[in-house]
């Protein structure tokens, strides 16, 4: 039987890193994962060069509503960024691997920080439609199971075989996310929190959602955990949040069912302090993203 090529095969990571690089004129610093109906965050982007994920040598495609499958490079805040309009899951059939390609693609082209965001479904019963959460920590349910994108060879050109998590999301952009997030108008709108990924793609059972809420899990959804375990594997700085889309139901006696459509449109609601949240983020910190480091 022949052994099936590895996702993080180098030679196909610098393949694409160097396509990327030869249709860019400056090479990015800070990655941009835009969540389910976050894409628009892309728009911001200055001078800005899209490349469809089809182009791209060895690069996944997107499958999901909501997910344009391209990237924007260009500058957000004098600071040379790349988003992702569209972001790859485990439910749409790809490896943990295949999903978290990007990640080291970038790392090849310069990227030194990410930016991650998400929808998820709120638990913490404070949470409202609408609301925001930091990302102060994770739950890997998918690693429970065995599922982690660092599983397998290790390649010591990205990072050490065995990696510390317990600061996998950075203090110093946590803290100016609280203020910013003030300054915006999110202040009550904007929560702290552990996300949790589950491999979807169905919605939790009432059962399910009340067992995620007894383990501390505030908020839950089927993406960025394996991302941001390749990112700190490769030393990234790391900071998230979560869009608060939809309410895990918890009760038995409700007609209420979460739908992806409802999901889209209540993102549309905030796009604009969402926006706004993300240019202030990158201003904020570009000390860390200059070029010459
Ligand atoms: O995590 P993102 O990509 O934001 O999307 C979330 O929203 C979709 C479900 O509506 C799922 O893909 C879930 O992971
Ligand atoms: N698993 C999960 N993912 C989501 N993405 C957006 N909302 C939800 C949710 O309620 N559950």
């Amino acid at each position: 039987m022949s052994k099936a090529r590895d996702e993080f095969n180098l030679e196909d990571l610098r393949e694409a890193a160097d396509y990327l690089a030869n249709r860019i004129s400056s090479k990015p610093k800070l990655l941009i994962i835009c969540g389910t109906g976050l894409g628009s965050l892309a728009d911001l982007v200055e001078n800005p060069v899209s490349i469809n994920y089809e182009e791209i040598p060895h690069f996944p495609v997107s499958t999901v509503q909501g997910h344009h499958g391209r990237l924007v490079f260009g500058t957000l805040s004098h600071v040379n960024v790349v988003c992702m309009q569209g972001r790859f899951h485990y439910f749409e059939g790809y490896s943990v691997r295949e999903i978290t390609k990007p990640i080291r693609i970038m790392k090849l082209l310069g990227v030194e920080g990410l930016f991650i965001t998400n929808s998820a479904g709120g638990l913490n019963p404070q949470y409202k439609v609408g609301d925001v959460m930091i990302l102060k920590d994770h739950f890997n349910f998918l690693s429970f199971g065995g599922e982690n994108p660092l599983r397998g060879p290790n390649d010591d050109n990205f990072g050490d075989r065995f990696i510390p998590t317990n600061k996998a999301y950075n203090k110093k952009l946590i803290s100016i996310a609280r203020d910013i997030a003030k300054q915006v108008g999110l202040k009550s709108n904007c929560h702290e929190g552990v996300y949790a990924i589950v491999s979807g793609p169905n919605y939790e059972t009432v059962a399910e959602s009340r067992a995620l809420l007894m383990l501390g899990v505030d908020a839950v959804g089927m993406s960025t955990v394996p991302e941001v375990i390749v990112a700190k594997h490769c030393g990234m700085t790391v900071f998230g949040f979560s869009f608060i889309t939809n309410l895990c139901i918890t009760s038995y006696d409700t007609d209420h069912e979460p739908n992806h459509g409802n999901i889209l449109d209540s993102v549309e609601s905030r796009s604009v302090q969402i926006q706004n949240f993300v240019i202030k983020m990158v201003e904020a910190s570009k000390d860390l993203w200059k070029s010459d480091r």
